[in-house]
């Protein structure tokens, strides 16, 4: 998989040549390109801004740089990936659909995922209309109900999620398969030694019995029973929403 992310903060993204991001990279599972805007914006001052048409608070990326951008980091890809490789662009962005564990499993099947960084009070939409109707794939996404200041800490989220999903990032695959959303509902809680922990304010605090007795399918049973209890309390929208 190749990732681009085009941006006005290069360095915020070197957190993914930390960690496991990082070893995908180095065991050449994945490749990383940071791209900063402001290499397409030619004033002297390189500005991507200008105030909000209409008025209101804030400043509007201008179209022009990402337009270049776009273009140059794509010719970019296809120079790699071969001609016919298109990317999936995506658009951090709080009025786009939340993200999914579902749309994480499906986008780490891709070749090729740019991600387009706004900043300021966002990109004008002419950007996304251009690149649509040059028949480009896009999407916006959030990862929730709140608002960041840019898109940057978003990607570095999207991509942990991603990556970690595809084939031979995380050593063992095994963990991927019970975790909280893999299949639509949330962990079981998670114990290790010591099985009896005495904590800071002298309570005695055991691990459950069953998990000590080495009985697999009671231990399967319990933790099933466990993740939906969890969920129904928790997130009754996914219990609601399961098959
Ligand atoms: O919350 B977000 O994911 C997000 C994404 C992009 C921009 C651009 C300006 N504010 C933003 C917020």
């Amino acid at each position: 998989m190749r990732i681009d992310a085009i941006t006005i903060f290069p360095d915020y993204l070197r957190a993914l040549d930390l960690s496991l991001i990082g070893k995908a990279a180095r065991d050449g599972l994945i490749s990383v390109h940071r791209h900063d805007l402001r290499e397409w914006a030619h004033d002297r001052h390189r500005t991507v801004d200008d105030s909000p048409l209409g008025g209101g608070a804030g400043m509007v990326m201008k179209p022009e740089p990402w337009a270049e951008a776009f273009a140059a980091v794509i010719e970019q890809g296809k120079a790699e990936l071969g001609p016919q490789a298109e990317p999936l662009i995506v658009f951090p962005n709080p009025a786009g659909q939340v993200f999914a564990q579902a749309t994480a499993q499906e986008w780490s099947g891709r070749e090729w995922i740019l991600f387009a960084c706004g900043r300021y009070e966002g990109i004008d939409e002419r950007v996304y209309e251009h690149l649509e109707a040059a028949g480009h794939e896009i999407a916006l996404v959030s990862l929730g109900d709140y608002v960041l200041n840019g898109g940057e800490v978003a990607v570095l989220a999207l991509t942990e999620a991603i990556v970690r999903l595809v084939p031979g990032v995380v050593g063992n695959a095994e963990s991927l398969v019970e975790e909280s959303h893999s299949d639509g509902l949330l962990e079981y809680p998670l114990y290790t030694r010591p099985a009896r922990w005495v904590d800071p304010a002298g309570a005695v605090r055991e691990a459950p019995e069953i998990l000590l007795s080495g009985d697999h399918g009671r231990i399967a049973a319990w933790r099933s029973e466990r993740s939906a209890e969890r969920t129904r309390e928790r997130r009754p929208d996914l219990w609601d929403a399961r098959d």
